[in-house]
């Protein structure tokens, strides 16, 4: 039975229990339920803390996990990324009170705030600067105002927070994360995981692309295809009026009423949009 680490809070969690239903698995009912046993998928789901999901997968002790990739790295775990799962965006960035320290090197002797350390650490040995690193475990943009650090190294997702705390990013982002697939780097591992894996590139592929269908004049099938190609070809069926042909082809969600508006102006009719539910490429 495969054993698969889920987020149980923050910001991850109800993104892939949501992404984990849409690939056809069994979810939690409530939030007090940690672990969930799916045997029509011989899988069994763990709830944990997104931080320890990358150490209980780098021990072997569940096969694979959703976390961030900043978490991920921050471990120093052996687990391996599989596939980013687009969701949970973020960057992870240094920040300062405007003008007290804008250069990465200007950190050099001070005191840094994070709940990041091994990626802090790291950054800052890459780049030859030696800094205080100060271990929080939350709400790290408070340490400057309360005098126990002089530079932060956070998430920062839209800048709210540290706007609200007059602070201001420098330098370029240590990383840029988001929500990760991962799996153990041991022999076996990514035949175990290939499911699972197949069945959430399902679901982005679901929710990236749409179903178009029109009509068209048989002399015009040339130019409209090539406006839509499909992922290999698309399927151009005849239909009962011999002048005209039926195309279905998936094409990106995004600009999706464009190409429509692009179709009709060429002489496509009975244009038409349906979404996706699941799919294996
Ligand atoms: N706005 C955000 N704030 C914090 N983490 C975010 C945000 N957006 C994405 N993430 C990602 O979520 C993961 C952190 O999850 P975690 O559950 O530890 O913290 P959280 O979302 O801040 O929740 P909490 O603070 O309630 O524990 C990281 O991979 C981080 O990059
Ligand atoms: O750029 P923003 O959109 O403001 O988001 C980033 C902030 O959100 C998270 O904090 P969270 O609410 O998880 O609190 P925490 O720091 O106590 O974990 C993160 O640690 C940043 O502080
Ligand atoms: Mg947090």
């Amino acid at each position: 039975m495969l054993r698969i680490a889920v987020p149980n809070k923050g910001s991850l969690s109800e993104s892939t229990v949501e992404m984990l239903r849409e690939a056809g698995y069994r979810t939690r009912r409530d939030a007090k339920e940690l672990v969930v046993a799916d045997p029509d998928n011989d899988v069994e789901f763990f709830y944990l803390r997104p931080r320890d999901i990358a150490v209980y997968v780098g021990s072997g002790t569940v096969d694979a996990g959703v976390t961030g990739r900043d978490l991920l790295l921050d471990s120093g775990s052996s687990a391996v990324e599989v596939m980013a799962l687009g969701f949970g965006a973020s960057t992870f960035r240094y920040a300062a009170r405007p003008g007290k320290v804008t250069t990465v090197d200007q950190i050099d002797a001070q005191r840094v705030a994070t709940s990041y350390p091994g990626l802090v650490r790291a950054d800052l040995e890459r780049r030859g600067v030696r800094a205080d690193v100060v271990r929080l475990d939350g709400a790290v943009e408070t340490a400057i105002t309360l005098g126990v650090a002089d530079v932060i190294a956070d998430v920062v997702e839209t800048g709210t927070t540290l706007r609200q705390q007059g602070l201001e990013v420098f330098g370029e982002p240590i990383l840029r994360s988001e929500a990760v697939l991962i799996r153990g780097d041991r022999p076996g591992e990514q035949a175990a995981t290939a499911v699972l894996q197949r069945r959430l590139t399902g679901v982005i592929t679901a929710r990236t692309y749409v179903m178009l269908d029109y009509d068209c004049p048989k002399e015009l099938v040339a130019q409209a295809t090539e406006l839509t190609p499909g992922l290999e070809s698309p399927t151009v069926s005849p239909l009962q009026d011999d002048a005209w042909v039926a195309v279905r082809a998936m094409v990106p969600r995004v600009g999706r009423n464009r190409l429509m508006d692009e179709l009709y102006d060429l002489g496509a009719r009975a244009i038409l949009v349906t979404d996706i539910a699941a799919c294996r490429l």
